[in-house]
C-alpha cells in the first residue's frame, strides 16, 4: 500500500467496490468516483482476488447471495468496514454476522434490502398500515435477469408487516382457497403472500396491497434506473465507520 493509498487522498474515505462490473457495482463505482470525499481504490468483481480490496476502508458488496458470506468474512477479519446490498439475508445469516462481529467491535457492517430512499419510506410506510387492515399481499416486479425470487425489498417488508400483524393481535389473512394450482397464490414469508413479476423493461418496483371491508390502500414504490440505489449506498459509505456492529436497513441512517 502507499503512503497515498493508506491515508486517503485528501483526507477521503478509500471505497472498494466488490461486483464492480455488475449493474449496480458499476453504478456504485460512478457514484464514488463522482463524489468528491470518497476515493474508488479497488474495483473488484469474480475472478479478482479479494485482495485487490485491502487498500479499502469501506468495502461495498453488490454480488450474488452465494458469495456475499465468504466476502463478508473478509472484510469483518480484516478490520474493513462494509456496506452491503447482495440478497440473500436470512434471519439465520444475519446472527452469523452479528457473531463474526462480536470478535471485531471495531467493524461496522451495514446491510440494506433496498438503499433507495422512497424504497425504506415504502416499507415503513406499509409496517405503519399493516395493523389496520385485515388483507395484505405484496407484488414485487424486476428485470428479467434477477436471480433471486421474491425480492429481498418484498421479503423484508412481509416480515415488517408480520410483526406488526402480530403486535396487534391480527391472525391470518382471510383466503378460502382451497383448489390451487402450485404458486397461484405466491411465496408464503411469515404468513404474508408474495408475489414475483419478471418482465423486460422492469427495474425494480413493488405494490403492497391492503384491504378491509370497503376499502383497499395500495402503496407503490418504483425505481426506473440504479441511480436511484446511489444517495442511500453513498449515505451508508459515509455512516459506516461510525456505526460498529451489524445496521440492518436504512431507517437508522435516515433518522
Ligand atoms: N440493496 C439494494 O438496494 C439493491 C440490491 N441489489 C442486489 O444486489 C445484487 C447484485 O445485483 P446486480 O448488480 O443487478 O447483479 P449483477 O449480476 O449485474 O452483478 C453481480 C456482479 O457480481 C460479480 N461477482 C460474482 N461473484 C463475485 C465474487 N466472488 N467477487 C466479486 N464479484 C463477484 C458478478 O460477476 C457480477 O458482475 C443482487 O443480490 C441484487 O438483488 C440490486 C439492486 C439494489
Ligand atoms: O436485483 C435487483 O435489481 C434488486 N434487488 C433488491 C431486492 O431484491 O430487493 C433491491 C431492488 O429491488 C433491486
Amino acid at each position: 500500500m502507499t503512503d497515498e493509498q493508506e491515508k486517503g487522498r485528501d483526507g477521503s474515505i478509500r471505497v472498494g467496490v466488490l461486483g464492480a462490473r455488475g449493474r449496480m457495482g458499476a453504478e456504485v463505482c460512478r457514484a464514488v468516483d463522482g463524489a468528491g470525499d470518497l476515493e474508488l481504490v479497488a474495483a473488484v468483481d469474480q475472478g479478482d482476488e479479494l485482495s485487490g480490496a485491502s487498500a479499502a476502508e469501506v468495502v461495498v458488496d453488490f454480488t450474488t447471495p452465494d458469495v456475499v458470506m465468504d466476502n463478508l468474512r473478509w472484510c469483518v477479519d480484516r478490520g474493513v468496514h462494509a456496506v452491503v446490498g447482495t440478497t440473500g439475508f436470512t434471519r439465520q445469516r444475519l446472527e452469523q454476522v452479528r457473531g463474526w462481529l462480536a470478535d471485531r467491535p471495531d467493524v461496522g457492517v451495514v446491510i440494506a434490502p433496498n438503499f433507495g430512499i422512497g424504497a425504506v419510506l415504502m416499507m415503513q410506510f406499509a409496517a405503519r398500515a399493516a395493523r389496520h387492515f385485515e388483507s395484505v399481499e405484496i407484488i414485487e416486479q424486476h428485470h428479467p435477469r434477477k436471480l433471486d425470487a421474491p425480492s429481498g425489498t418484498a421479503t423484508h417488508t412481509a416480515r415488517l408487516v408480520a410483526q406488526a400483524r402480530a403486535e396487534a393481535g391480527l391472525g391470518p389473512t382471510p383466503d378460502a382457497t382451497k383448489d390451487e394450482v402450485p404458486g397461484a397464490r405466491g411465496a408464503d414469508i411469515d404468513g404474508v403472500r408474495v408475489h414475483a413479476v419478471r418482465a423486460t423493461g422492469l427495474v425494480a418496483h413493488q405494490e403492497v396491497l391492503f384491504g378491509t371491508l370497503g376499502e383497499t390502500l395500495t402503496i407503490r414504490h418504483d425505481s426506473y434506473d440504479r441511480v436511484s440505489f446511489m444517495p442511500g449506498v453513498l449515505l451508508a459509505v459515509r455512516a459506516v465507520r461510525q456505526r460498529p456492529g451489524l445496521t440492518v436497513g436504512l431507517d437508522a441512517l435516515l433518522d
